[in-house]
């Protein structure tokens, strides 16, 4: 992700052409309302503009030369009132289409961009942080609703209106008009001023908002870290600097207002309505100019009024600028790979095998059956793509010379080779940061292969549609991720799997009887995160939600390292439940948990050094394996 002081000044031209091609593009849709809206401000200008055109004939027509046209007067007199009144009614009409607008466009936005952070490459999120990404998606997208009913708004009106009134004074006295127009270039010369003066306070105290937040984020995160560390102290003071220095660029921002804007403008007003007095005090007064200088003093406020609302607006306009193109960076990031003609396909088989699915469930399959679908994959599966990967010869997994590196220049993996056959159980072990989860990874396609080549079932990553892979693979995670839901939604996760089917899973994960045991079985709410349950239950449910989609392999990533034994005892039951059928391939720190495994591969700095049966392994006279082995048996 961009970072937000990245928002260098070199940038700001691009940045602002991306941030107006994303503004265009989010009203798009309603670009018919902005049409309206326009017309509406154009109409209520104009009346504004007539009021006092209608005030100068009142009195040069009637009032000076006594000419008592009562119905004319009356006319004349109500046309001044009314003007205003339903110029004001007008406004009020667009400011309703444009807030919907604004609205919509905000829905949209927030859509698109959350849309595309969920595409994001995992390589993405090393570089992100959270709170910065929240403010993205809630803050930043936030700012086109400012931008269309505050700042394009009061834009649009001033300048219809400044327009307006200076055609309506050239029409009535282009000598006074012109006076008005020399001191024009002062009000541009302050609107530059107060640019060059708030512009960097303005950038500088979005990017700071975004630093609270982000801290916000990470404190709440590691709450019970930072309390156990008694770090409390250091993160408020921490907070208090971010803070402090957000407050110092906000009042920066605000000096900059009320110092030298508002002031000078006053200033500016009061020397055009002094030029005009005097300008008119040179002439020979004749009776009809009386309702010009009525006139044109009335317009006075109309020049000026527009262009304190306008450079007013500059502040929120680059506040909108800035957060665009923060909004717009983050959809320049590439997304992952997103593999879209297999994915058609794919999409058509889940259809596919939906309607299966419902014709399943109209004849009533019962949880035997549906337990016998997980287990012995049944062809008639619910609820599947239809496989295109099946190569019964093929192993499931075959990495050829892999080399990978985070960092160019410092591998991580080197030239490692392994295939894994279908059905097999195999461990992955090795010291901490011997490169097992970056193995992991590879398979996961969370980074590209860089060196090499890996196939899944005999087609190579890379070229397995996106539905395709997550329907093959399933993949425990170290740290269980549990969604403040139930536990039947936390299984089945979005999938439109049957009850049979959640439960067929949490029966395989050996989950089903503590889930029976609470209060609502499956409706239970596990709270956020899943805080109502143990963390080895955590661990089964997670173990459950991966067999619901009945991957052909499973990655185990560390499942067991934070369960206590006799969860580990579970776990391991549920494995050699799977063993035969599911190709299961498990990181593992606990060595008890792979040692019944058909072949555990033992990595070192990023090359397999022994591979074999957990008894072979332990013949190797000081080998790696041997060695941990009898570090945790002593340990234990
Ligand atoms: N996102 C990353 N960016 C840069 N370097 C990384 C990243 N992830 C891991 N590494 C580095 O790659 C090497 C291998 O890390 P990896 O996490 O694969 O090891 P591991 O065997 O899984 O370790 P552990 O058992 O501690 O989880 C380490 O040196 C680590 O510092």
């Amino acid at each position: 992700m961009q970072a937000d002081h990245d928002l260098q000044p070199h940038d700001a031209r691009r940045q602002t052409l991306q941030a107006v091609a994303l503004l265009r593009r989010a009203a798009q849709p309603d670009q018919r309302h902005l049409g309206w809206a326009v017309l509406w401000l154009v109409l209520a200008a104009l009346l504004e503009v007539l009021g006092p055109i209608m005030g100068k004939a009142l009195i040069d027509q009637h009032l000076l030369p006594h000419r008592l046209d009562w119905p004319r007067m009356a006319a004349l007199l109500a046309g001044v009132l009314l003007t205003g009144w339903v110029a004001s009614g007008l406004r009020y009409l667009q400011l309703v289409r444009l807030s919907g607008l604004a609205m919509r466009s905000v829905r949209r936005l927030r859509e698109q961009v959350y849309g595309h952070v969920l595409r994001l490459p995992m390589a993405f999120f090393d570089r992100a942080i959270t709170g910065q990404l929240v403010s993205r998606v809630t803050n930043d997208t936030e700012a086109v609703k400012t931008l269309y009913v505050q700042v394009l708004f009061v834009m649009l009106d001033s300048s219809i209106v400044l327009i307006g009134t200076v055609c309506a004074m050239a029409w009535l006295d282009w000598h006074l008009m012109s006076i008005v127009l020399a001191l024009l270039p002062a009000v541009l010369a302050i609107i530059w001023l107060y640019q060059r003066w708030s512009a960097p306070a303005v950038t500088r105290a979005r990017a700071l908002r975004s630093d609270i937040n982000g801290h916000l984020a990470e404190s709440i995160g590691g709450m019970s870290v930072l309390q156990a560390s008694n770090a409390e102290a250091r993160f408020a003071a921490r907070f208090r600097t971010t803070n402090e220095r957000h407050y110092e660029a906000r009042m920066a921002e605000l000096r900059a207002n009320a110092w030298l804007l508002r002031p000078a403008l006053d200033l500016l007003n009061i020397v055009l309505l002094a030029s005009v007095i005097f300008a008119f005090g040179q002439r020979q007064m004749t009776a009809t100019e009386v309702g010009v200088l009525y006139a044109f003093i009335s317009y006075i406020a109309r020049v000026i009024e527009p262009l304190i609302q306008i450079t007013m607006q500059f502040s929120q306009l680059q506040q909108s600028v800035v957060a665009s193109a923060r909004v717009a960076a983050l959809l320049d990031e590439a997304s992952a790979p997103e593999h879209a003609a297999h994915d058609k396909a794919a999409h058509n088989k889940v259809a596919h095998g939906a309607a299966a699915h419902d014709n399943a469930a109209q004849g009533k399959a019962t949880q035997d059956e549906a337990a016998h679908d997980l287990g012995a994959r049944a062809p008639t599966t619910a609820q599947r793509p239809a496989r295109r990967l099946h190569d019964a010869n093929a192993p499931a997994v075959a990495l050829r010379h892999i080399g990978f590196a985070y960092v160019p220049g410092q591998p991580v993996l080197h030239d490692l080779s392994l295939e894994i056959g279908q059905g097999d159980f195999v461990g992955i072990v090795g010291h901490t940061g011997s490169g097992k989860s970056t193995l992991l990874s590879l398979l996961l396609r969370y980074y590209p292969v860089q060196q090499g080549a890996i196939t899944i079932l005999g087609a190579p990553l890379e070229s397995i549609a996106n539905a395709e892979f997550r329907a093959e693979v399933g993949l425990v995670p170290q740290e269980p991720f549990l969604l403040a839901a139930s536990a039947r939604e936390n299984i089945a996760m979005g999938r439109d799997l049957s009850d049979a089917q959640v439960e067929a899973a949490a029966r395989a994960a050996h989950a089903h009887d503590f889930i029976m045991a609470l209060e609502h079985g499956y409706d239970t709410a596990l709270g956020e995160g899943g805080s109502r349950l143990s963390v080895g239950q955590k661990q089964l449910i997670a173990i459950a939600r991966a067999l619901a989609g009945q991957p052909r392999i499973l990655l185990l990533d560390e499942a067991t390292s934070h369960i206590d034994s006799q969860t580990e005892q579970i776990v391991q039951t549920a494995l050699d439940e799977l063993r035969g059928r599911v190709t299961i391939i498990a990181i593992a720190h606990r060595l008890s948990t792979i040692r019944e495994a058909d072949r555990i591969v033992v990595l070192n700095h990023g090359r397999i050094a022994e591979s074999g049966p957990h008894a072979q392994l332990m013949q190797v006279d000081g080998g790696l394996y041997q060695r941990l082995y009898q570090l945790q048996q002593l340990a234990a």
